[in-house]
Parts: C-alpha cells; sequence; structure tokens
C-alpha cells in the first residue's frame, strides 16, 4: 500500500515531500514519513526513515482513562480543555479512550490532511453507532467506496457551484423573508423603534409582530439568535434543496406578503425536525418516543416522507408536460431526480439527502458568527445616537464598514440582485465567511477507523483503533483568537492582527493562499474523498447573507463579539448571544436587494 509522505507540521515550506520510501511498506501496514516526535513542540524535525515494521512501533503517548469509559467523561466535562490541556503535553499526536475505543487524536493539519487522504485504503469513515440509524445506512457518510464515490458525483452535481448559482434567487429570498419576520418580531418584543416607528404605527406594529412571531414557530426574538439563525439555514436550504415553495411567488413582498409568512413557517416545522435529527446523536440512543432519539427517529421518518414525496414530484415533472417545468426555478431535487438509478437508488438518495441536511446542522451557528463579529455602529443601529460611538461588536464595526463599501460597489456594478456575478466580486464578504468558518470550528473532528497498522509521526496507530482528525488547524481553544478576516484578504485588505503576526503586514496575509491547501485555516469542510458536499452552497450562503445583512438590517448583541463559545454538546455561544436584537434599517440608510 503506498501512503503519501507528509513533512513536518509547523514547518510550512518543508511540506509534500514526494512518494513513500519502498522499504517502509509492509504487507497491512501503513506509514506516513513522520514529522517531529510527539511532545517535542512546534520546532519541527527530520523525517523518520526507520526500515523497522510498523507493528514494533510505540503507541502514541498518553492516558486510557478506566475501564469502559475510558477518558469520556473526561471529554464531556472538560470539553475544549481536554484536548488542549493534552496537546500541551503530548504533542499533536496522543492516544486515549473515548466513546467506547481506543482513540488517537491528531491535531496537526498535515498529520490531519494525511489521515483523510488514506480514506478507503488505510482508513474507514466512522460515526458514532446512533448514525446509522438517524442519518441512515445508504447515506454519504456511511457508504464504503467505490460506492460512495458513485453516489456523491450525483450529489455533487446537484450542490456544485454551477448548480448553486441557480438556487441563489430563492435562497435570498427565503434569506430575506427569514429576516424580515426576524426583525418584525423583535420590534414586538420590546426592541423599540427602528424603522422610524412612530407612536402611531405601535398597534400596527404589535400586529405584525405577533404575526412575525407566529411565523416562526414562537420563538422569541430576542433571546432565540441561535435558533432564529437554524431556523434561516433551514429555509435557505431547502430552498435550494426543493425550489420556491407555492407559497413563495417570487416578487411577493418578504415578511409581509402571506406567502413570506407560510415559507417562514415551512421553514421553521423544518428547522424543529431538523433540531429533533441533530439532538438524537448525543447518546444514549434509546429508541423511546419521550428520549432524544426516540424524537430523532420519528423526525427521520418525517424528513424522509417529505424528501421522497419531493423527489416523485420532480420525476413527474421531468416525465410530464413542459408547463410543469416552465418558470420553475431549478433546485438540487431536480438534478437528485435526474441521476440514473445506477448512479444513485431512492434510498442512497434520500438518506443522501437527509446526511445533507445533518450538515447543514452547522450552517446556523456559522451565521451565528457574522451577526456575533460583524456589528454595525451605534448611530446605525439606533439612528440619532452619537456617530463613532461603538456597539460592542468591537472591531466589528470595521468589518461592517468595509462589507457596506463593497455591497456599494457591488451594486454598482451588478445592480441591486445578489446573483451568482454579485457574489464574485465580494472579497471581503468571502473572508469574512471563511473567517467565520475558522473561528470556532461548527464541525470540531472528523473521526476516521484505521483498517491497518499506520504510521504516524515515528507512532502506530493500531488497525481498529479510531482516529480524531480535529479540523481547527491552529484553533484550539474557542473564541480565544481574533475574529480577523484579513488573513483572507491577499490584496492588502486592511492588513489586520493575523497579518501582521504572521508577517504579513501592509501587503496582505500571505496565508491566503493556502485555503485551497494546507494552511492555518483547518479543514472546516474536511478532506479528500469525503470532502463536504456543501461547501459551494454554504459559502454562497454565508456571502449572500453578509451582503443582505448590511444592506438591509442593523442588529446588536449584548455581549457582543466578547461572548465566548462552548463545544460541548455542540459548538455554540455559552450563552446563546442573547439580547440579540434585528432591526430592519430605515430607507435612507438601506441598500437595494433585487428580487425580494
Ligand atoms: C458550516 C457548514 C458545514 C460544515 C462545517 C460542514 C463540514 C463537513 C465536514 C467536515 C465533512 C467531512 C466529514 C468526513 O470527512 O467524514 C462534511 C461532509 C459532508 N457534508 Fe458538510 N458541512 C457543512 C455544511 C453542509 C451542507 C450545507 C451540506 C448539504 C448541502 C453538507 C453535506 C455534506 C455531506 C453529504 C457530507 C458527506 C460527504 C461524503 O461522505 O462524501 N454539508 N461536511
Amino acid at each position: 500500500m503506498r501512503v503519501q509522505g507528509v513533512n513536518a507540521p509547523g514547518a510550512r515550506q518543508r511540506r509534500g515531500t514526494g512518494p513513500p520510501h519502498p522499504q517502509r511498506q509492509r504487507r497491512g501496514h501503513a506509514r506516513v514519513a513522520a514529522g517531529r516526535e510527539p511532545g517535542g513542540g512546534d520546532g519541527g524535525g527530520g523525517a523518520a526513515s526507520s526500515s523497522s515494521s510498523v507493528a514494533d512501533l510505540p503507541l502514541p503517548e498518553g492516558e486510557m482513562g478506566l475501564p469502559f469509559v475510558g477518558e469520556t467523561l473526561a471529554l464531556l466535562r472538560d470539553g475544549d480543555s481536554f484536548g488542549i490541556e493534552r496537546t500541551r503535553r503530548y504533542g499533536p499526536l496522543w492516544k486515549t479512550h473515548i466513546l467506547g475505543a481506543p482513540t488517537v487524536m491528531v491535531y496537526a493539519e498535515p498529520d490531519v490532511r494525511a489521515v483523510l487522504a488514506g480514506d478507503g485504503a488505510a482508513f474507514e469513515s466512522w460515526w458514532p453507532p446512533a448514525t446509522a440509524a438517524l442519518v441512515g445506512a445508504a447515506s454519504l457518510n456511511l457508504l464504503a467506496q467505490p460506492r460512495q464515490g458513485q453516489v456523491k458525483a450525483a450529489f455533487t452535481r446537484a450542490f456544485g457551484e454551477p448548480a448553486v448559482a441557480a438556487y441563489l434567487p430563492a435562497v435570498v429570498r427565503a434569506a430575506v423573508a427569514t429576516l424580515d419576520a426576524w426583525a418584525a418580531a423583535t420590534r414586538g418584543g420590546g426592541g423599540g423603534g427602528g424603522e422610524g416607528a412612530g407612536p402611531d404605527g405601535a398597534a400596527a406594529d404589535a400586529a405584525a409582530a405577533e404575526a412575525a412571531a407566529a411565523a416562526l414557530g414562537g420563538l422569541p426574538a430576542a433571546r432565540a439568535a441561535l435558533p432564529l439563525c437554524d431556523l434561516l439555514a433551514s429555509a435557505t436550504f431547502h430552498a435550494a434543496l426543493l425550489g420556491p415553495s407555492p407559497a413563495d411567488p417570487a416578487g411577493a413582498a418578504p415578511g409581509e406578503g402571506a406567502g413570506a409568512a407560510a415559507l417562514v413557517a415551512a421553514a421553521a416545522a423544518r428547522a424543529r425536525l431538523a433540531s429533533a435529527l441533530a439532538g438524537g446523536f448525543v447518546p444514549p440512543a434509546l429508541e423511546l418516543p419521550f428520549t432524544p432519539f426516540g424524537a430523532a427517529r420519528a423526525a427521520r421518518r418525517e424528513l424522509l416522507a417529505l424528501y421522497a414525496s419531493a423527489l416523485a414530484d420532480a420525476r413527474a415533472r421531468r416525465g410530464g408536460a413542459a408547463e410543469a417545468q416552465a418558470g420553475r426555478a431549478p433546485a438540487a431535487i431536480d438534478a437528485l431526480a435526474a441521476a440514473p438509478p445506477a448512479a444513485a437508488g431512492d434510498e442512497e438518495l434520500l438518506d443522501g439527502i437527509v446526511a445533507c441536511l445533518f450538515g447543514n446542522a452547522g450552517a446556523g451557528p456559522t451565521m451565528l458568527k457574522l451577526l456575533q463579529y460583524i456589528q454595525p455602529p451605534d448611530h446605525i443601529f439606533r439612528p440619532g445616537a452619537e456617530a463613532g460611538a461603538g456597539s460592542g461588536g468591537g472591531g466589528g464595526c470595521r468589518w461592517w464598514a468595509a462589507l457596506r463599501e463593497e455591497q456599494r460597489a457591488v451594486i454598482a456594478a451588478h445592480g441591486p440582485a445578489i446573483g451568482a456575478a454579485a457574489l464574485e466580486g465580494m472579497p471581503v464578504a468571502e473572508a469574512v465567511a471563511r473567517e467565520a468558518l475558522r473561528i470556532s470550528p461548527v464541525v470540531p473532528a472528523i473521526f476516521r477507523r484505521a483498517v491497518v497498522d499506520f504510521e504516524l509521526r515515528g507512532r502506530r496507530i493500531p488497525k481498529g483503533w479510531l482516529v480524531y482528525c480535529h479540523t481547527g488547524g491552529g484553533v484550539l481553544r474557542y473564541n480565544q483568537d481574533s475574529f480577523d478576516p484579513a488573513r483572507w484578504l491577499g490584496d492588502g485588505g486592511g492588513g489586520g492582527d493575523a497579518a501582521a503576526e504572521e508577517g504579513g503586514g501592509g501587503s496582505g496575509c500571505p496565508l491566503a493562499p493556502l485555503w485551497q491547501g494546507e494552511g492555518v485555516g483547518g479543514t472546516p469542510f474536511g478532506a479528500g474523498s469525503r470532502a463536504c458536499v456543501g461547501r459551494p452552497l454554504m459559502m454562497a450562503q454565508l456571502k449572500a447573507l453578509a451582503a443582505l445583512l448590511v444592506r438591509r438590517y442593523a442588529w446588536r448583541s449584548a455581549a457582543g463579539a466578547a461572548e465566548p463559545w462552548v463545544v460541548v454538546p455542540a459548538p455554540r455561544p455559552a450563552a446563546g448571544l442573547g439580547g440579540f436584537e434585528l432591526r430592519r434599517l430605515p430607507e435612507g440608510e438601506a441598500l437595494p436587494v433585487a428580487g425580494v
């Protein structure tokens, strides 16, 4: 078996050392030319070149904890501190026993990439036991290669960049409908003012707020920033997947029309199902109606019924009269319905869609990061406030201003629609999106299981052990470094703190080109043959949201950028970004958005 070699982590210049040494290959073993010894700090070191068998290599350092439970309780109790403390002690590769299995923890990005590149050969996908029951045994995440590659091709066609470009109008309309409802509900929740509402408008405001709150599923607008972002993510994901609903005639006025309210209510119902599904992944997996796992199984059944009927409708449209297709915006379900059974059977399509919805669970928290780290200055949020006063967003005001400036230029060049060409011209929004994905990663780890003995850093990962791949690159502790999109701007883009630290100074961040390959950005979407199918959709959603927010809304949270994130049981701001308010900008301040 041939395995690609990597060099020492922390020494980017020395990455990629060519083919593996033939003498190091042993039947049933795989090796990676290793970097520095475990525990050796960040200084790097030479590649190990011993010709001994992998089976003779020592295990990584670390502790296996108590019988049966190992160190699982410490992981649950300490959250990200669990990994930080041991990584300090042992270096970026160590062993433990969590979630019922001996596990090697891999923290250095080149090592993570080496493990992910070994998928199907040295490693196989591994998910906690409840996953097969919830996402489905035929979902992309669980299919073995080569079938996984064949089915993935169908999903890549449906969610690739060109396809996503065609879904954008529906995605933007769904986002505007949801945000408008959120803003209307905020006004009813004691937010006051906003949009120039005077005493005369108070009764109308209260009625609109009540209707908006009902459409949002009763979520209290000022205290539910995370669930509302989950709802927003559900609305945009389903707009891309299913296309505009009959209740969402293009051109209806969102936030006010019945169509928009129906769209938001449908998104809220689906968000509840998605949230019930995600809730089932936390053990124990007891299928009783009152347990989270039981509720998740019930949600899965409902979702499968919804997607099966959408697939059948899409097939009927394909086989039916031309007028069934005419005027209908394209959606991912149409592309999936076009896949021949040999490329993806019905079970694979439906479980794959559930896997996509499960992937989309990361979208809500990532959208929330935009709201947390980018905040308009006070005089924008509260017309009449003294210009120049901060809003608790700290450096976020600077990025709000940069995004506003970019949107003015985008509107001048492309008009007010937020389409594919407009997204292309948004380097600042792109940098903001990448930074939101980098900081406090919402998918903190990817698991694999070794199917052969494997060498990493001169240590042995035994066959059958789990491997925990840290996706966060240099991010170890949540929310502890600065939110600095400048690190992604290669054109000088203001040269923020990160660029300066990395020696980028005024010439922009030297790490920017590394986003596509190995770099400090981590692997938020994974890497290799199982990399995320939803990356183009996610990037488009985040950029469109950044554009929409600065064009049409003002917002503020009490804690601003300072609120820390926690990782257990799921990545989120510790207090849910409480005291959050979102408003429509008054007419004079708003920039136009076409097609909504
Ligand atoms: C911020 C949002 C997201 C993050 C951070 C994320 C992250 C990831 C990661 C790390 C993987 C690799 C898992 C592995 O290697 O085992 C993955 C796979 C996957 N993601 Fe995403 N994802 C996101 C959004 C989405 C969306 C919106 C979709 C649907 C359109 C999606 C669909 C999938 C699917 C189907 C896979 C499995 C691919 C395969 O096994 O071949 N994800 N995602």
